[in-house]
C-alpha cells in the first residue's frame, strides 16, 4: 500500500519544534519519518503534549547512542564504559506521555543552553516531571559549596543516579541547573522583584522561556573574589554626615565625588542629559573618548586545544583591542548617613517600571518590554547573574558544543589599565544563563538601541567589580521592545564566542552581510 502523502506544514511544524529545543533538523526528519510509518501516518500521538512523544523517541533513539560513542572517544574514554545503551522504545499507540499537568510548556520552548549537548531525560519526582540532563560526579570539588552549575575537571565516567535513563556522562561536561524551577507565568520573578513580571507569549504555541533561576542580585559563583567590607570605603567613599535624601542638600555630598562633583540623577529618578549623552557618546563614537590599553587583555584570551584531549590547551592573549575609561554612576549606600529612600540610591532599589517578558514576532526569542511609556534617563533594571573568573567563564564556555542557541555572560570591562594586570583569574564576568534576572531576555539591536548598560558602584569601590544597570536613551513607546547594544564586532572572526545572525532591524546593523556569511563570529555579549 502506497503511504499517504505527509503534510508538509504539520511536518515543518514538529521540526521546528525540535529545533527549538536544540535537536538537529536531520535527526527530527530522521525520526519523525519513523514515527509516521509507526502510528500509519497519525498525527496525533506526535503532536500531542507539544511533540513530547517525538522527543522521547529522538533522545531514545540508538543513533544518539552512537553520538554519545563518538563523543566519548573523542574525549578519550573507553567506549565500553559508555556501552549503557539509550534503548530504542518501541512506540506504540499505547505511548505513555512521561510528562504531566503543566510541566511540558517550559520543555516545549527550551532552547539549548551552555552544556546542554546532552539530550535532556524525564525523570519523576511523584507526580511531577522535570527534564533532567546529564550529571557528573564531582571527586574533587567540596560539594558543601557546589551548586547547581559547578563545574568538574574529573576524568570519571559514571551513570546517573536513579530514576536515570542509562546514560554515559561525559568528563568535562557542565552539570548544568538539574533542578531549574518551572516559571510562574504571571510573575517570572517569584517575588523577588517590587513588581511582578509576566510572561507573554501572543503567539498561544504554550511555549515558555528556558528555565533559570531568578535572582534580582548578583551572586558569586564559587572563585569569583568581590571584597565587599564597610572598612574598604573610606570617608571621602560615602556620606556619614548626610540625613535624609542627599539630592534635597544644597550641595552634594561625598558620593557625588566621583562624577564630578555632581549626582549624576534629576530629583525624578532620571539620568541628567550631560552625563547620559556622555555615556551615549563613549558607545556610539569611541574614538573621540580616550583609551587605555592592557598589557594582557582578558577580553582577547584565547585558548588553543593542542589535541583532541580537552585538558591539552594553552592560553594566548590577542593584542588588547583598547577600553574606554567608563564613566561610573556612584550610588549612596549603607555606611552613608541617608535614608533607602535617597534620591542617590536608585539601582539599589531594584526596577521599578512595568515590564513583561514576550515572545518577540521575529527570529530573537524572547525579549524585554515596557508595557508604559518612559521618559529618557529612565532605570530600567541591572543585569544580574552569576559573578565568574574569567577561568570559570572559560570552563564553562567549553562544554559548549556550538548548538546553545542563547548565551548569557558579560565581561564586566573594567579597571584592567589601573591594576596593572589583572589575571584570568580575578577578572570578572556575570554569567546569567543559569540565575538570573529579566535582563537575560534584553536583545541586542546595532547602534541605535533604547536603553544602555552603565556601570555602578554600590558596596564597594573596586572597579573589576560592579553593576551594569540599564537606562534608557530616549523616549520609549509602551509595548516597544527594550534593546541593547552588545557591542558585538560581527568581523571578529577569530573570537571564540561565535556570533548570532543579527535581526535587530535597525538601519545601522553591523551585520550587514548575515545572508551571504555564515562563518562571521563575535562577542555574545559585551
Ligand atoms: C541575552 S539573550 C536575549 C534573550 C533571548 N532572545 C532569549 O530568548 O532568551 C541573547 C541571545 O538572544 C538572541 N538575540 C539577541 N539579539 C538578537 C538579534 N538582534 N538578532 C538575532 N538574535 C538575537 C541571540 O540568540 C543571543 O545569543
Amino acid at each position: 500500500m502506497t503511504p499517504p502523502k505527509i503534510s508538509s506544514v504539520r511536518f515543518d511544524a514538529a521540526v521546528r519544534a525540535m529545533v527549538n529545543i536544540g535537536i538537529l533538523k536531520e535527526t527530527t526528519q530522521r525520526v519523525l519519518k519513523n514515527m509516521l510509518k509507526l502510528f500509519d501516518y497519525k498525527w496525533e500521538h506526535i503532536e500531542a503534549d507539544n511533540y513530547h512523544a517525538l522527543a522521547d523517541a529522538i533522545f531514545d533513539d540508538s543513533d544518539a547512542e552512537e553520538g554519545q560513542k563518538r563523543q566519548a572517544k573523542e574525549t578519550n574514554l573507553d567506549s565500553d564504559q559508555c556501552n549503557k545503551k539509550l534503548k530504542t522504545k518501541q512506540h506504540s499507540q499505547n505511548l505513555t506521555f512521561k510528562m504531566h499537568g503543566n510541566d511540558n510548556r517550559a520543555f516545549a520552548g527550551a532552547p539549548l543552553q551552555q552544556g546542554q549537548d546532552m539530550p535532556p531525560q524525564t525523570v519523576y519526582e511523584g507526580k511531577r516531571a522535570h527534564l533532567r540532563f546529564p550529571l557528573i560526579k564531582q571527586p574533587h570539588k567540596d560539594t558543601s559549596t557546589a551548586d547547581d552549575t559547578a563545574i568538574t575537571s574529573s576524568s570519571v565516567v559514571t551513570g546517573i543516579g536513579q530514576n536515570s535513563r542509562d546514560m554515559c556522562v561525559i568528563p568535562h561536561q557542565l552539570h548544568i541547573g538539574a533542578d531549574r524551577p518551572p516559571h510562574d507565568v504571571n510573575d517570572i520573578t517569584k517575588g523577588e522583584e517590587r513588581l511582578s513580571i509576566p510572561i507573554i507569549n501572543e503567539f498561544g504555541s504554550g511555549i515558555l522561556p528556558p528555565r533559570f533561576h531568578y535572582i534580582s542580585h548578583n551572586i558569586t559563583l564559587q572563585e569569583a573574589y568581590v571584597n565587599i567590607s564597610l572598612a574598604r570605603i573610606g570617608d571621602d567613599n560615602c556620606c556619614s554626615d548626610c540625613f535624609g535624601d542627599c539630592l534635597a542638600q544644597p550641595l552634594p555630598c561625598a558620593c557625588a565625588t566621583e562624577t564630578g562633583g555632581e549626582f549624576v540623577y534629576t530629583r525624578d529618578g532620571l539620568l541628567k542629559e550631560k552625563f547620559l549623552d556622555t555615556c551615549i557618546s563613549m558607545l556610539r563614537e569611541p574614538l573621540k573618548h580616550p583609551r587605555f590599553y592592557c598589557k594582557i587583555c582578558p577580553h582577547e584570551r584565547r585558548v588553543i586545544q593542542a589535541n583532541s584531549d580537552p585538558s591539552n590547551t594553552e592560553v594566548s592573549h590577542g593584542p588588547c583591542k583598547g577600553h574606554i575609561t567608563r564613566k561610573f554612576i556612584k550610588e549612596c549606600w549603607s555606611k552613608c548617613g541617608c535614608t533607602r529612600n535617597c534620591g542617590n540610591r536608585v539601582v539599589q532599589r531594584g526596577i521599578t517600571r512595568h515590564v513583561q517578558v514576550f515572545l518577540t514576532p521575529g527570529k530573537k526569542g524572547w525579549g524585554l518590554r515596557s508595557t508604559e511609556k518612559l521618559p529618557r534617563g529612565a532605570f530600567i533594571c541591572e543585569y544580574a547573574g552569576e559573578i565568574l573568573t574569567n577561568t570559570e567563564l572559560y570552563d564553562r564556555t567549553i562544554q559548549k558544543t556550538g548548538k546553545a542557541k542563547h548565551t548569557y555572560p558579560l565581561i564586566l570591562d573594567a579597571d584592567w589599565g589601573t591594576e596593572g594586570v589583572l589575571k584570568d583569574e580575578e577578572a570578572l564576568c556575570l554569567d546569567a544563563t543559569f540565575y538570573g534576572n529579566v535582563a537575560r531576555f534584553i536583545n541586542h539591536r546595532c547602534f541605535d538601541a533604547n536603553i544602555i548598560g552603565i556601570p555602578v558602584e554600590i558596596e564597594t569601590p573596586d572597579h573589576h567589580y560592579y553593576h551594569l544597570a540599564f537606562f534608557t536613551t530616549r523616549e520609549v513607546e509602551p509595548f516597544e521592545e527594550l534593546t541593547w547594544d552588545y557591542g558585538i564586532d560581527f568581523d571578529d572572526v577569530d573570537h571564540p564566542i561565535k556570533a548570532f545572525k543579527c535581526h535587530c532591524g535597525s538601519e545601522f546593523c553591523g551585520d550587514r552581510s548575515r545572508i551571504s556569511r555564515s562563518k562571521s563570529k563575535g562577542r555574545v555579549l559585551g
